[in-house]
This record gives C-alpha cells, structure tokens and sequence, in this order.
C-alpha cells in the first residue's frame, strides 16, 4: 500500500499526508485547487485516505469515483453525519463505490497540529474486512502514530461525530464559569448519551469506553486546539452562531451532526437530552443557561440504563 492518496487539504488531510510522507509513502494530496496531476495521482493510488469535511464527502467521492483503481482502499478520517440521509460517512463513501470496497474509518483523539509535528497519539481504526484494518495498521503506524483494530465501524464512526457535540456544549459550560463539576458531569453524560445512540444503531457500548469515544470526547471537551470547542465558548458569551461561523475558516464538524443525530435518535427512539439542548441553543431559542438549568431539572434517573 506504497502509493497514497490524500482527499482533503485542511488541517487534518494535511497532518495525515505530512505524516505518511514521513514514513517514506509515495502520497498525494489532493485539494479544492488542485490540478489534473493530483486527479491522476488517484489512478494508480493503492489507498484512498479521504479528510473532506462530511457535507463534502459524498460530492468529492463521487467525482472521485471513475478514476480510483477498483481494489483502492478508501479510509475515511472525517468526523460527521451526512445531515440529508442520516448516514455515517462510510455509509456515504460505500453508497458512492460500492459494498466491494475496501473501507476502514480512522478516529480517535487527534488534534491535527499534534500529528503533523509527531507528538504521540493513538486512534482507533475500524473497517469492513480485517484484513483491510491489518493493512491500514501496518501502513500508517510509526514510533508516535499508534492504532488500535476493531470491527465496530458503527462505535467508531458514532463515538467521532458525537464528541464534536459534547466538545460544543462543553466549550459554552467552560464560558458560563459554572466550576469544574459541571464539565465533568457533562463528558459523564454526554458518553452516556454516545453509547446509548451507537448501541441502538449496532455498535458495542465497550467501544465508546475508548479511543474514539472516551478518548476523543475527553480532547475535544478540554483540548485548547478544539474548534468545536471554541464555538460552544463564544455561544457561552452570548455570540449568535451565525457570527461565530463567520468569523471561522475552519470546520466545527459538531454544528451540524446536532441536527443530524438529533434526528437519528428520534428515528431509533434513542432520547438524547444534551444534543436535544444543544440543537435549541445552536438554533438561538435558548442561551446555554437556561439549557444547563433544564438538563440539571428533568426526571432523575438510574444512572446505569438497563437494555
Ligand atoms: N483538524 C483536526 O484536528 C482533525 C482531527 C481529526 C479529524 N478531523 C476531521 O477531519 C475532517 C476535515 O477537517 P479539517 O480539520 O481538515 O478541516 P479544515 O477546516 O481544516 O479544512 C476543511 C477542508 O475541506 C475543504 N472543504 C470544505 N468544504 C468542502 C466541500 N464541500 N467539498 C470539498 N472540500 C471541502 C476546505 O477547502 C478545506 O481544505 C472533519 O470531519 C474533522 O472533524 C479533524
Ligand atoms: O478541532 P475539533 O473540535 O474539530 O477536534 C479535532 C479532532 O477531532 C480531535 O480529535
């Protein structure tokens, strides 16, 4: 899996390029500007690692289709729901090329800048053949890129695009100054919220216990380098989402999986209270205050859900 092709030029298809351009691969990376040669690059690339924002990815795959070899293997590193079908970005790329393909996801606790200057980290990879995971595993791995296989493609990929709405709400609780209980109840719960829609969906709870759950959930909500984070600070300042956005250059991934796994929750009959909240406070109907004060108020509970 010598020849390597990077969709997506942003942070993070960046970092991954930089990093298999380290470890001696043949890599492309391919961005909104570039040129025919990147485009024929993908025809003679073994491995396909697509970085694209999730509203993008089915567009790009899609123009990318006719000129990926057919046993490429496409590795998604986005984080996101596609918000018109609901679907996990996999689901997207496998609707785009087909249930033959190889695809194996990667996600995990990963700020983009860490990576690229070799900083240790670890993730998850998840795929849809094992000897697909076993590939990606031996192909990206260094001395401080470590990556542990799963099967669970569903834990994984749900774990990935629900952090980023936790890392929101986390970022607004952080500007509210409301102590240090109050974001650690919030990581507790919103895990709890993550494994409840993976488990309802086909994914292990055990998977959210780690890397692309826990793990990642933990960066996202304390890491100074989130940007979902960020935008869930300056909701906490009183600033319109609208503003926010437009002042950003970067994705915030979370903004938009609200809606979508609000809705994916509502189709399983998976109550999801902190991304119900959120999706009200993005939506400029609440301020974050009174969504802190509601979530503290519903009907309490056990604390371990019985299925
Ligand atoms: N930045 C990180 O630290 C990091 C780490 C792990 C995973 N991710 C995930 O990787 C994905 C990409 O994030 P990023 O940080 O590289 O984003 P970014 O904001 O740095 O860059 C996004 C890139 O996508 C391009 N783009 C935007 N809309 C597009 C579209 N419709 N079609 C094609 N290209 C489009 C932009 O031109 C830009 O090059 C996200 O799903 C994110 O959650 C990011
Ligand atoms: O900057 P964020 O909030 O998109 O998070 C980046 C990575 O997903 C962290 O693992």
């Amino acid at each position: 899996m010598q020849r390597i092709a990077v969709l997506g030029g942003g942070a993070w298809g960046t970092a991954l390029a930089v990093h298999l351009a380290r470890l001696g691969r043949d890599v492309t990376l391919w961005a909104r500007a570039s040129n025919n040669r990147s485009g024929r690059a993908l025809h003679a690339a073994a491995c396909v690692v697509s970085a694209i924002p999730s509203h993008g990815t089915r567009d790009v795959i899609r123009r990318a289709r006719g000129l990926l070899p057919p046993e490429a293997t496409v590795v998604s590193a986005t984080k996101g729901l596609e918000v018109e079908t609901l679907l996990r970005v996999s689901e997207v790329i496998e609707d785009e090329l087909g249930s033959d393909r190889p695809i194996a996801v990667l996600s995990g606790p990963s700020f983009a800048a860490e990576l690229a200057r070799g900083a240790p980290t670890a993730v998850a990879v998840a795929g849809n053949c094992e000897a697909t995971v076993a590939a990606v595993q031996r192909e990206f791995r260094s001395g401080y890129f470590r990556l542990y296989a799963t099967q669970d493609l569903v834990g994984v990929e749900i774990g990935g695009a629900m952090k980023n709405v936790i890392a929101i709400a986390a970022g607004a609780v952080e500007s509210l100054g409301l102590g240090d209980n109050c974001p650690s109840a919030l990581i507790t719960r919103g895990l709890a919220e993550i494994s409840r829609l993976a488990s309802a969906l086909g994914g292990q709870r055990e998977t959210l216990a780690g890397l692309s759950g826990l793990g990642d959930l933990v960066l996202t909500c304390t890491g100074q380098l989130s940007r979902n984070r960020s935008v869930g600070i300056e909701l906490g300042k009183g600033r319109p989402l609208e503003e926010i956005l437009g002042k950003m250059r970067a994705v915030a991934e979370g903004v938009r999986t609200t809606e979508a796994a609000l809705a994916l929750g509502g189709r399983h009959g998976v109550e999801l209270p902190i991304t119900a909240q959120m999706a009200d406070v993005l939506a400029g109907q609440k301020t974050p205050r009174v969504a802190v004060e509601e979530l503290m108020l519903r009907r309490q509970r056990s604390e371990v859900e019985v299925e």
